[in-house]
């Protein structure tokens, strides 16, 4: 059974998709601040009653004032009207790009405005109404479903994750080709006007959570979210990418290999995988709904560096990530180093 998305207040949950909800549209150089704003004006041919309309301080009052001029609305409106929603919703997505996330993360769920008072846009309020507004707001979910950034990842739900450095909000991510499961630390209020301290940290449960002294996985997820705090704001994005993309148990097997003689290439490759099974397109996805363009990136990893490059992402900035060097993962930095690129100083890899 397909669920139900019922908006109808741009305060309430969904609200984004109410054409009462703030979504600044430019058309011809002139910014409606939302879409109710620009729909009410095209019922009149009068550029004064346009301009009251547009410079209405809210969408209410653009509604309001469209009522007290109900006497002079165009003639073909009610012919009209219908390309005029569909117009206006389409641009309202196209150009806020927050929201046509949240639009295609609605997945395949039937919209529907729930109000009383209308039963032509919305369902009536016990819905025998058409719906006319959920239907456009479906089909432009449909249009925009296969478009990148908005086909990669569909958000789900945040919450706070207060650590020993700070709290950061916490966004759940699921990949749409994979289905896997990917999160977005945010830290305080990251800008598009100047480069967002980031880290692609691919998941690690041993170094992350079990303080394993085999990597430096969880020594650096550490100083990363240090960094992001002391520098004020950042984004650590935390991917389902265990074990180099081979996952959890085939790590450990090819711990076992490596227990006796290989190095961590020659133990993918023995298990039959390449040496990094990791694609990263996805993360274009997380960071478009961040609003995240351009970014100072904490990695030792060139394959991260291009693979952001790759992906539209302007990568200004490379902060080293050195950390946790010991006995236990001398031969395994070593081997980052030769044959997977990593940059290290000599000194951390002696
Ligand atoms: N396949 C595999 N073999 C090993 O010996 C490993 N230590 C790991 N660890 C995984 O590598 C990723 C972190 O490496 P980067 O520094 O991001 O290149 C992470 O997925 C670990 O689980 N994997
Ligand atoms: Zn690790």
């Amino acid at each position: 059974m397909v669920e139900e998305i019922k908006f109808y207040e741009p305060e309430d949950n969904h609200g984004f998709l109410s054409n009462f909800a703030l979504s600044p549209i430019t058309l011809s150089d002139v910014v409606w601040p939302s879409s109710e704003h620009y729909y009410q004006a095209q019922k009149f041919t009068d550029l004064s009653i346009q301009n009251k309309i547009l410079n209405a301080e809210t969408p209410d009052d653009a509604f309001k004032i469209s009522r007290d001029f109900a006497d002079q609305v165009k003639d073909d409106w009610m012919e009209v009207r219908g390309a005029v929603m569909r117009f206006i919703v389409f641009e309202k997505f196209r150009q806020n790009t927050y929201f046509t996330h949240l639009l295609v993360s609605t997945g395949d769920h039937f919209i529907k405005e729930h109000s009383h008072k209308d039963d032509y846009w919305g369902d009536g309020g016990d819905g025998s109404g058409r719906n006319e507004l959920g239907k456009i707001l479906m089909d432009v979910r449909e249009y925009f479903a296969k478009k990148e950034p908005f086909n990669l990842v569909h958000f789900v739900d945040s919450a706070k994750l207060p650590t020993q450095w700070g709290t950061f909000q916490m966004y759940g991510f699921i990949e749409v080709k994979t289905g896997k499961e990917h999160l977005a630390l945010v830290y305080g209020q990251p800008t598009p006007d100047e480069p967002t301290l980031i880290r692609l940290h691919s998941e690690c449960l041993t170094g992350d959570a079990l303080f394993s002294q085999r990597c430096d996985c969880g020594f650096q997820l550490a100083r990363a979210m240090e960094n992001i705090v002391k520098k004020g704001s950042g984004v650590l994005l935390y991917l389902k990418q265990e074990g180099r993309g081979i996952g959890l148990i085939n790590k450990i097997r090819a711990y076992h290999l490596q227990d006796e003689g290989a190095d961590t290439v020659e133990a993918n490759e023995r298990l039959g995988f390449a040496a990094d099974m990791r694609d990263y397109a996805f993360c274009r996805g997380m960071l478009s709904f961040l609003n995240i363009e351009s970014v100072s990136l904490m990695t030792n990893n060139p394959r991260k560096i291009n693979a952001l490059t790759d992906n539209g992402i302007n990568v200004v900035e490379r902060v080293t990530l050195q950390e946790g060097n010991n006995p236990f993962n001398e031969g395994y930095l070593k081997t980052k180093s030769a044959k997977l690129g990593h940059m290290f100083d000599a000194e951390f890899i002696k």
